[in-house]
């Protein structure tokens, strides 16, 4: 066994009760090894058994008041992976399959993605198992002060800045930050997706969907194509997927489908963007309506959409939600790529699917990364207090995505694997963070 094989087969002992945190440290540390052996001293300095291992864990309960008087209590947590390359940054998830598994596979791919976005950021990820869904604003606000009242303590402006993430976006981060600041009584940079009004930066509720966009547009390119006139087929209908939607559609694309976890719709004319948004960020309803309200759209109740034919799919829901069934579909409808606005949408069988098949595929670590580049973007603006104005906030997310396409690119075809993306976007993540943690000595 070979150094990245050991680690595996130690973590796999170790942690068999996490499938998700498991299955994403696999699919970076078999990608490795090329670069390990490059490196021979990595192996003494204990690199990968360090990077392999969250710097901290904080778990916490979370009680809160409902609106019949009655004490819930959740579980909170922050996972802060890796500071080796700046502060830790990313996302708080809200959702009743919040757990240590996927906390630590967001947290890991963290680490690798906010490497790639050459801005100085490191890897964490929290969240609870908390679900907005069906909440008043009070029960959502009453919950976000108590998770808030234990994670003051642990976050900072240079410290850890965490973001939104599926059932977390501007409600939570305004409640969070509200508590944030009469905890403290100070006004500091301690949370991205903030509201205009008060430190947000603008285009970073964009930024993820039009991201994968701008990344879909440099593999189109490179192989000598365009997104004009394609069909393509989205999942999810929450942040990422609204505004994946309405890039792709601005620049030529034709969006069929879109999703929740109880259906997807089908609309042959192509999504309607501000009917999209009037349902889920307004009125907070189900993709159902959508297809209620809108002549000729099906609605396909509890099923996925990727049988349904295309040229592009961009799976922008939650993890492992394209497994192999699905992969074969997407390849016989001749879809020609793949690119993961969620965080590991594809699971591994289904990625090995449709890159044996001719499919150019983008990971999500490099895809998505948009977000949280306009993130550290909002952190630039608040240090510096100003505020951007949208189209210059725009064209920095497009010149870092452009940048990322080329960081993995250029890896893939460095390290022998030209054109695998996944093996590029691991190797060029890895090794500037590989490069910080041996520079810091054992730590
Ligand atoms: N918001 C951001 O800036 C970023 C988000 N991501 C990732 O993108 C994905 C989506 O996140 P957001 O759009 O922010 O969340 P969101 O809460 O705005 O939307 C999530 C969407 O996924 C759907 N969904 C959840 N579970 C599902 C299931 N089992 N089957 C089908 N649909 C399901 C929900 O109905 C909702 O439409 C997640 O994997 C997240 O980690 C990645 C990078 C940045
Ligand atoms: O904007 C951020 O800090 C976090 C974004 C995030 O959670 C992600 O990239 O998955």
């Amino acid at each position: 066994m070979n150094y990245s094989e050991r680690v595996i087969a130690d973590l796999e002992q170790r942690y068999s009760d996490q499938p998700e945190f498991i299955q994403a440290a696999k699919e970076v540390l078999t990608t490795l090894q090329p670069a390990l052996d490059r490196h021979p001293e990595y192996e003494k300095a204990g690199l990968l058994e360090r990077l392999v291992e969250p710097e901290r864990i904080v778990i916490f309960r979370v009680p809160w008041v409902d609106d019949s008087g009655k004490v819930q209590v959740n579980r909170g947590y922050r996972i802060q992976f890796n500071s080796a390359i700046g502060p830790y940054k990313g996302g708080l998830r809200l959702h009743p399959s919040v757990n240590l598994s996927i906390l630590k596979f967001l947290g890991f791919e963290q680490v690798f993605k906010n490497s790639l976005t050459t801005l100085p950021m490191g890897g964490a990820k929290g969240g609870s198992d908390f679900d907005p869904k069906g909440k008043s604003d009070s029960e959502v606000m009453r919950f976000c002060q108590s998770f808030m009242t234990e994670l003051v303590k642990h976050i900072g402006p240079d410290t850890d800045v965490p973001a939104g993430d599926i059932g977390t976006g501007g409600r939570e981060i305004g409640y969070m930050f509200g508590q944030y600041k009469r905890l403290t009584n100070s006004w500091q940079s301690v949370l991205t997706g903030k509201g205009l009004s008060y430190g947000g930066s603008l285009a970073r509720p964009e930024a993820t969907g039009y991201g994968a966009v701008y990344f879909l547009l440099d593999m189109l390119k490179e192989k000598g194509d365009s997104i004009d006139g394609k069909t393509i087929v989205v999942s999810g209908s929450g942040n990422v997927a609204q505004y994946a939607i309405q890039k792709a559609e601005q620049l030529g694309g034709k969006v069929v489908t879109c999703s929740d976890s109880n259906g997807y719709v089908y609309d042959p004319e192509g999504i309607d963007f501000d009917l999209l948004c009037q349902i889920k960020q307004v009125e907070r309803g189900r993709i159902k309506e959508y297809a209620e309200r809108k002549a000729g759209v099906t609605y396909h109740e509890g099923e996925r959409p990727w049988g349904e034919k295309c040229d592009i799919a961009m799976p922008c829901a939650t993890q492992n939600e394209l497994e192999l069934d699905d992969a074969k579909k997407l390849v016989a409808g001749g879809c020609k790529y793949v690119v993961e606005g969620a965080n590991m949408p594809t699971s591994t069988e289904a990625t090995e699917y449709v890159m044996a098949n001719g499919v150019y595929f983008a990971p999500g670590k490099a895809a998505n990364a948009g977000g949280v580049a306009t993130s550290g973007l909002e952190m630039s603006q608040n240090h510096e207090h100003l505020s951007w104005s949208f189209d210059e906030v725009d064209e920095k997310l497009h010149g870092i995505m452009d940048s990322i396409y080329a960081a993995a690119s250029g890896a893939a075809k460095e390290y022998g694997h030209e054109g695998d993306l996944v093996f590029g976007a691991n190797i060029a993540g890895f090794l500037k963070v590989a490069d910080a943690m041996m520079a810091q000595g054992i730590c």
